[in-house]
C-alpha cells in the first residue's frame, strides 16, 4: 500500500457509496489515500485534529464529502492549508441542493473546490490533476486518461452513426 497523500473524509459511513468512486479513481492512478469518517457536527474536535494534522502527516489534498447541512468540507478547509475538494451528497430530501449550497458558497478566503452533486469520481480525478502539477509521470498518466476518454467518445459516435444508418 502506498503512503497516503490524499485524505478522503466523510461525515458518515453512509456517504461511502458516493465517496468510493473517488478512492477508485485514485487507485487507477496509483495514488495512495486514506479514508475516514469525520464529522464537523458530530465530532468537531476529531474533525479539527484531522484537518490541523493533515499537512504535517504528508497529505497533499483532502476530499471531503457530506450531505444535508454539509459543513464538513468548509470546516476542514478552515483548519488546513491544503486544497480541499468538496463532494455534495444527495439525501432523500432536497436532492442534494442543500449539500451543494452548503459546500459551494464559502466566504472569501476559505476556498473549497466543489464538484457536482454525487461527484465522487470527479473529486478523485481532480485530486489527481492537482497532484500532477508537480509530478510529470502523473501528468503523463492524466494525458493518457484523456486520450482514452476521447477514444471512447469516438467509438460511441461510430456506434450511433451505425444505428442511424441502419434505421434509414
Ligand atoms: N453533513 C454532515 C456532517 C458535517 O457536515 O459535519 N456530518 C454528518 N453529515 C451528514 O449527515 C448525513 C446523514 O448521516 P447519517 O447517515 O449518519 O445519518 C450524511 O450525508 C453525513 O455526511
Amino acid at each position: 500500500m502506498r503512503d497516503p497523500i490524499v485524505g478522503i473524509v466523510m461525515g458518515s459511513d453512509s456517504d461511502w457509496p458516493m465517496m468510493e468512486p473517488a478512492a477508485l479513481a485514485l487507485d487507477e492512478f496509483g495514488v495512495g489515500y486514506e479514508a475516514h469518517v469525520v464529522s464537523a457536527h458530530r465530532t468537531p474536535r476529531r474533525m479539527l485534529d484531522y484537518a490541523e494534522s493533515a499537512a504535517g502527516r504528508g497529505l497533499r489534498v483532502i476530499i471531503a464529502g457530506a450531505g444535508g447541512a454539509a459543513h464538513l468540507p468548509g470546516m476542514v478547509a478552515a483548519a488546513t492549508p491544503l486544497p480541499v475538494i468538496g463532494v455534495p451528497r444527495p439525501l432523500d430530501r432536497l436532492d442534494g441542493l442543500d449539500s451543494l449550497l452548503s459546500i459551494v458558497q464559502m466566504p472569501a478566503g476559505v476556498p473549497v473546490a466543489t464538484v457536482g452533486i454525487g461527484g465522487g469520481r470527479n473529486a478523485g480525478l481532480l485530486a489527481v490533476r492537482i497532484l500532477a502539477v508537480c509530478d510529470d509521470s502523473l501528468r503523463d498518466a492524466v494525458v493518457r486518461f484523456q486520450a482514452d476518454l476521447a477514444e471512447q467518445v469516438a467509438v460511441r459516435d461510430l456506434t450511433l452513426q451505425e444505428r442511424l444508418a441502419s434505421a434509414d
